[in-house]
């Protein structure tokens, strides 16, 4: 049996055992049992699905079924107003890469770059960069649409590999009207390629949609579906693992993991692992398997009574996600031809839909959109009082920053030393220009389609349990993303946000859209202080469905959680792979950075 059901029909042992069967862990599955003679687990807490709504790219751009998600809500945002926002995530096989917007982006050079200086050798651009290309292949359409639609692309950043990425054979009027006003009427770069590392300008990015039917590519589509054969790999769904096992004598080291049934009441079942645990839930899930298990913050766990295994103040801390503005603007006079036709014109609807069906060609093969423009501090800023280097001096230094780290850091202060560094290292990139700070991204209704995000925010949140009720959906653990903590961020947005409305309301090639804001609204709100107060108060949100860093690779005395090998510290046999080991978010959504990641880690596990 290659899909089980019940925990109690797993066999009692197999070398690795995968916790979280979302898009890393898939990965690591297929790589590690393309040795016949290693077994796997991959243990899920969601099922298998299937549908339309997951697999037309049209419907990535909305929430998807409850059923196939975690809804996890957060603390109140003090920096938003005491608002608390629910943060979406992947509970069904193939986790993120199953239910997200498709986008595919990969960070700049200098984010991974600044992972390598963060004291990770071997994970700088130049490595990384061969893990993307190993990850994913790119389909372009004919060249007469790609003619037509003005695509530009790189076919070399891209490889052979499972994750397909695809500029799709259709595109919305507005998409071009705001390509202009961004680069002509603005000035910003246009460039051929966003792939290979330069990521400063505006680029036709892709989604992560097979070309050959226009359908998702998911990890589970694109590794876990071509393999699901093998007699090496089982897959068991529906349950979920509430500790690692580590035995309380002797070395600490992983023996394998307790799972329970999501059935309510089910009874504990222990499986053993030769070799490895891995531990790939994700950014929220990780840290509390972890803290569950003993290995954690020892404060925390004194105070649940959990024995502790290992004191790792960095699990669950350095929590990151990218703060998202949306909604802010609205247009008076739409071009009649736009993406909100497919939501509120059912005829126009039911033809895009034919066309799909019959062709896989037309508006449904597009998501949300898959263009953008990344912008540095020094874009963001254009009068003489407010340059760059004045706000870097006033408002950031590593000594200041640290004040507005969460409560938990306080009397950690390998905590603390490792935030300093990253401060310092994130520093010198907004300096000299590099930094890739914030997003626009645009899609087919300006500007109802438009966001803003903050890519390099320097407040930091944490993920931690206060319950020791292990069951990831009904029991999360609190998520206090601390977002607009640091004063940096929100000016940061502020900027942005001016930005945006100058684009918006003055440019000459959106004139004819009668662009209007809606909040703060341009007549009543004049000065910076009252739009961060719009910003705070009701534009922002804390993330963009990214959760990560919640055990960062990174030194011990930088307050890290597991090594450059990605193993545990202190801890034998086990493992985290998934978003939690970034040591600092990139500039990009995340899920081409870890499939690239995961790849990186098969090749570490097996000592390639
Ligand atoms: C709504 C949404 C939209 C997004 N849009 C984009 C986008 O457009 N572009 C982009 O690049 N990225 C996007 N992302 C982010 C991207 O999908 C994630 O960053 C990526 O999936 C993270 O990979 P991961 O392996 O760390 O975690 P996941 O893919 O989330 O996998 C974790 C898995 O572990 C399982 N799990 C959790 N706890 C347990 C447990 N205790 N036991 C067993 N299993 C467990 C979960 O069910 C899940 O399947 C989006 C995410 C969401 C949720």
């Amino acid at each position: 049996q290659r899909v089980l059901r019940d925990p109690s029909a797993a066999k009692d042992a197999y070398d690795y055992i995968i916790a979280g069967g979302g898009l890393t862990g898939l990965v690591v599955a297929n790589r590690l049992t393309e040795d016949p003679k290693t077994t796997v687990l991959v243990v899920e807490y969601g099922d298998l699905a299937d549908s339309w709504n997951l697999s037309i790219p049209y419907y990535a751009t909305a929430l998807q079924d409850a059923s196939l998600m975690f809804t996890t809500p957060s603390t109140p945002q003090r920096g938003l107003g005491g608002r608390t926002f629910n943060l979406p995530l992947g509970a069904t096989v193939g986790g993120g890469s199953t239910v997200n917007g498709m986008a595919y982006l990969r960070g700049a050079k200098v984010d991974y770059d600044t992972w390598e200086k963060m004291g990770n050798r071997g994970w700088g651009w130049k490595e990384m960069s061969k893990y993307f290309k190993k990850s994913s292949t790119l389909n372009v359409p004919s060249p007469e649409i790609v003619d037509q639609l003005n695509y530009t692309y790189d076919k070399s950043s891209f490889g052979h590999g499972p994750v397909q990425a695809l500029l799709p054979p259709w595109q919305w009027p507005d998409v071009y009207y705001l390509y202009k006003a961004w680069t002509e009427d603005m000035g910003y770069p246009l460039l051929n390629d966003s792939m290979s590392g330069n990521i400063l300008g505006a680029a036709w990015r892709p989604i992560s949609a097979d070309g050959k039917n226009l359908t998702r590519s998911s990890a589970r589509k694109a590794y876990y579906d071509p393999v699901q054969h093998r007699p090496n790999l089982q897959l068991l769904v529906n349950t979920y693992v509430a500790k690692v096992q580590i035995p309380a004598q002797g070395l600490s080291r992983a023996k394998g993991v307790d799972v329970f049934s999501r059935k309510d009441g089910s009874a504990k079942v222990s499986i053993s692992a030769r070799k490895e645990v891995i531990l790939a839930a994700g950014g929220i899930h990780t840290p509390q398997i972890l803290q569950l298990s003993g290995i954690g913050p020892r404060h925390l766990l004194d105070k649940l009574n959990i024995p502790v295994v290992e004191d790792l103040p960095g699990v669950g801390a350095n929590f990151m996600d990218h703060p998202t503005l949306r909604g802010a603007q609205q247009v008076n006079q739409p071009n009649p031809i736009n993406f909100s036709l497919l939501r509120n014109n059912a005829s126009f609807f039911d033809a895009a839909w034919a066309e799909y069906m019959a062709n896989r060609t037309g508006p449904l093969t597009a998501a949300g959109g898959n263009s953008g423009l990344t912008a540095t501090l020094h874009n963001l800023t254009t009068n003489s009082d407010d340059t760059a280097t004045n706000l870097i001096h006033t408002l950031i230094t590593p000594a200041n920053s640290t004040a507005y780290l969460p409560a938990h850091y306080r009397d950690k202060p390998t905590l603390v030393a490792g935030y300093a560094a990253q401060v310092s290292l994130l520093t010198s990139a907004l300096q000299a220009g590099t930094n890739p700070l914030v997003d626009f991204l645009w899609s087919g209704n300006a500007p109802p389609g438009m966001a803003v995000v903050l890519q390099k925010p320097l407040s930091r949140g944490t993920v931690l349990i206060n319950s020791t009720n292990p069951h990831p959906g009904l029991s999360p653990p609190l998520v206090d993303f601390n977002a607009f903590a640091h004063p940096f961020d929100a000016r940061a947005m502020v900027l942005a946000f001016k930005l945006l409305r100058r684009v918006l309301l003055t440019s000459p090639s959106l004139r004819h859209l009668g662009v209007e804001e809606l909040l703060p609204g341009e007549e009543a709100v004049g000065t910076d202080e009252e739009i961060e107060a719009a910003l705070r108060g009701t534009l922002m949100s804390p993330h963009n469905a990214h959760p990560c860093g919640t055990a960062g690779m990174m030194p011990r005395e930088l307050g890290g959680v597991v090594d450059e090998r990605l193993k545990v510290y202190g801890v034998e046999g086990l493992r985290v792979v998934d978003a939690s080991m970034l040591p600092v978010i990139v500039a990009a959504n995340l899920q081409a950075t870890m499939y690239a990641v995961a790849e990186k880690a098969a090749d570490i596990i097996r000592g390639h």
